[in-house]
């Protein structure tokens, strides 16, 4: 029989105490209803006593009808030498119409004597005093042991007067917070364990991440006895962040014996991950464990070979069952194996002993080290091995371009690309401005291309990036371009190298609008038959 762990997200309130995370009311109700759909227990939507933002956040949470989730807000216990029933901050939560609150009180008795500046006897009276006051009106009250791991280690006896003053006044839960996140996990074990064995209610764990152990923490306190997980989605949180729910969820179902969500929704960790990392405005970290671009992408041939064979190999958990999926990366490290995925990917049939997959492999580690990098330009990879299988279309033949770059005596300096194509035997010559040479050669280039393949005008370059590759040569160094594209749907990434920056760009775009043309060659095939029956050679690769 499977135990229950029940889960409380601090995203909204926690997490956006990690720098540069700052969540609008309304991004905070599109990540409830993220949560909610997940099957996340509790939600922490912020602490009502803090800000305006948090008190608007409580009214308008109010209309989103959740089917799971229960909304929590935040506080502290009231402050020294007051009472519980004027403390503003305890007035704000009961205002804010929750049915649960999470208030933090401090275990650590150098923390009540140094940062709250009263007695250690005070201190558990404004724990007692809170919960029993939150507790009068009706709410379900959950106590954060703040401080309570370095607490227990400095003063075992006082770190538990707190806990015990808080379960007497009737709280519901106790969290133990690992404020500091400097604990190690066979602190937490032992400590946790002493504790579920003396009090009486449910105990949760709140772990940080200082030490990079806050996934670890939380799972061995799980295993010790807890069985609230207190933590944020992809980890934000002050400082080094907070407990990652994202990893806790599926190392607790997976791995270990605990359900905390329903089996199928552990699919949806993925895309909600994502989707936080994006309404944070936060670049999803590649690596990030089960979820991240590269969480199953394998590079390394020995890697792929064995992958292809049985993916346990080089996989800790199957990829579909968190929403994500296998990649294989080609580079100079990689093996026929490698080669042999990404065709299939692309219907391509290869067999290991044909010479031109040899030849083919050859060609790849020969141009990266060169500079050329594959993993990060798929597109560019994949016209290389269709044109090395011969299954490329050619769309159109440079005969050459010219840049024309004029300063001008106001300062402005102006540019223009003059470009001769041919195109389906046609000799096309065109001319366009740009705010550079790049800009004004891709003008040009679409100038021409668009006669003959108006389908060109839905895609645009969506970013350029230069990369020194031999910064000693200095300006005769050579570069690395990459570009991205799109056409508003699907993204591809192109690549050139050379010590000619022009040159490199040039590889780069034309690249870019060859695999465009390719990948819709069935609609200029149906629009356009009369203009692509032939087969032209770009001399590109
Ligand atoms: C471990 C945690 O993550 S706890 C959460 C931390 N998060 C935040 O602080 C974000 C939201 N905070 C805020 O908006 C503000 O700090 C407020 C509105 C809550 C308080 O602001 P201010 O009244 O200006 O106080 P300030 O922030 O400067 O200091 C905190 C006060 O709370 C007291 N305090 C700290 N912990 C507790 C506690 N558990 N119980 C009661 N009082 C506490 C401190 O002693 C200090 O009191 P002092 O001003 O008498 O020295
Ligand atoms: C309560 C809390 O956020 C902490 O102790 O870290």
């Amino acid at each position: 029989m499977r135990e229950q762990v029940f889960l409380y997200d601090t995203t909204l309130r926690d997490g956006t105490q990690g720098e540069g995370i700052s969540l609008s009311v309304d991004d905070k109700l599109k990540i409830v209803t993220k949560l909610d759909q997940l099957g996340v227990h509790y939600i922490e939507g912020g602490w009502p006593g803090s800000n305006p933002k948090d008190m608007e956040f409580f009214r308008r949470v109010q209309e989103l009808h959740l089917k799971k989730s229960t909304i929590t807000a935040f506080g502290s216990t009231r402050r020294s030498g007051g009472s519980a029933e004027n403390d503003e901050n305890l007035l704000k939560i009961i205002e804010s119409k929750v049915g649960t609150v999470a208030i933090f009180g401090k275990a650590w008795d150098f923390q009540v004597q140094e940062a709250l500046r009263t007695t250690l006897a005070e201190n558990l009276q404004m724990i007692s005093d809170s919960v029993r006051f939150l507790k009068s009106h009706g709410l379900e009250v959950i106590f954060d042991a703040e401080h309570f791991f370095d607490g227990y280690k400095a003063n075992k006896n006082y770190a538990m007067k707190a806990l015990f003053a808080a379960e007497d006044a009737g709280a519901n839960c106790i969290v133990l917070c690992d404020t500091n996140g400097g604990t190690l996990p066979h602190e937490i074990s032992e400590i946790v364990k002493d504790v579920c064995g003396k009090v009486h209610i449910q105990v949760g764990i709140h772990c940080h991440n200082d030490g990079e152990l806050a996934v670890a923490n939380s799972l061995i306190a799980v295993q010790a006895g807890a069985r609230q997980v207190q933590g944020t989605i992809n980890g934000y949180g002050e400082r080094c962040g907070n407990a990652n729910l994202v990893s806790i969820i599926p190392n607790l179902q997976m791995k270990l014996t605990y359900t905390c969500v329903e089996e199928e929704h552990l699919k949806k960790l993925t895309s909600i991950a994502k989707y936080v990392h994006e309404i944070a405005n936060q670049t999803a970290p590649s690596n990030q464990p089960f979820v991240g671009r590269s969480a199953f992408a394998h590079k390394g041939g020995m890697h792929v070979s064995a992958v292809l064979k049985h993916p346990q190999t080089y996989e800790h958990v199957l990829p579909e069952l968190v929403g994500n999926n296998r990649r294989v990366l080609v580079s100079e490290l990689s093996g026929q194996s490698n080669l042999m995925f990404k065709a299939q990917e692309w219907n391509i049939k290869l067999d290991k002993k044909d010479p031109t997959s040899k030849q083919l492999l050859e060609t790849i580690k020969i141009k990266e080290h060169e500079g050329y990098q594959y993993e990060a330009a798929e597109a560019s990879f994949e016209l290389l091995v269709k044109q090395s299988y011969g299954s490329l279309k050619d769309y159109f033949i440079l005969d050459y371009f010219k840049i024309f770059i004029e300063k001008n005596g106001d300062e402005s300096f102006s540019t223009e690309a003059v470009i001769k194509l041919c195109i389906q035997d046609e000799i096309i010559l065109t001319a366009a401005e740009g705010n550079g040479p790049v800009n004004a050669l891709d003008h040009a280039l679409r100038k021409a291309l668009e006669q003959f393949y108006p389908i060109i005008r839905n895609m645009h370059l969506s970013d350029y990036k230069v990369r020194v590759l031999d910064e000693t040569e200095a300006t005769a160094s050579k570069v690395r371009v990459l570009i991205e594209s799109t056409d508003g749907q699907e993204k591809w990434s192109t690549i050139g190298v050379s010590a000619n920056i022009i040159k490199a760009s040039w590889l780069a775009l034309v690249d870019s609008v060859q695999y465009y043309l390719m990948k819709n060659d069935d609609v200029i095939e149906l629009v356009y038959p009369q203009k692509t029956n032939n087969s032209l050679g770009v001399s590109n690769h």
